[in-house]
């Protein structure tokens, strides 16, 4: 069995709210994210879990709906990647059924994986 990934990169604005008065985050300020997206499954006949190619519409979407917006006014949910990751999972999860996990990062110190 192998798994396959793919990262997509975006830069985002998000303000987090209900933290405590003086947690940085509460104030506007931005992210240069990672999303990374795993795939599992055994290969075809050309040798590919999946093609990467295949993984167009999800950069679509990022570059879209992601990248250089504010966060908040895209999802109706405190925009943490635990948040986020869960909900990118739940939406591409249909169009790719190999889709095992999700992972992103808004700094290269810092990480989430969603998984089922
Ligand atoms: N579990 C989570 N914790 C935090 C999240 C999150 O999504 N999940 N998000 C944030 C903020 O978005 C914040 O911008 C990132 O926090 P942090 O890594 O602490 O930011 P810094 O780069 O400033 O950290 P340094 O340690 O000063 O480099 C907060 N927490
Ligand atoms: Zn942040």
């Amino acid at each position: 069995m192998y798994t396959i990934s793919k990262e997509f990169h975006f830069s985002a604005s998000h303000q987090l709210h209900g933290l405590k008065n003086d947690h940085p985050c509460g104030r506007i300020h931005g992210h240069n994210y990672t999303l990374k997206i795993f795939l599992r499954g055994e290969p075809n006949k050309d040798g590919f879990v999946q093609d990467y190619n295949d993984l167009k519409p999800i950069s679509d979407w990022v570059n879209n709906t992601l990248d250089h917006r504010h966060l908040n006014d895209v999802f109706d949910f405190q925009t943490s990647v635990e948040n986020m990751s869960k909900y990118i999972f739940d939406l591409f999860k249909p169009e790719f059924p190999l889709l095992v996990a999700v992972e992103m990062s808004e700094t290269p110190k810092t990480n989430c994986r969603y998984e089922e």
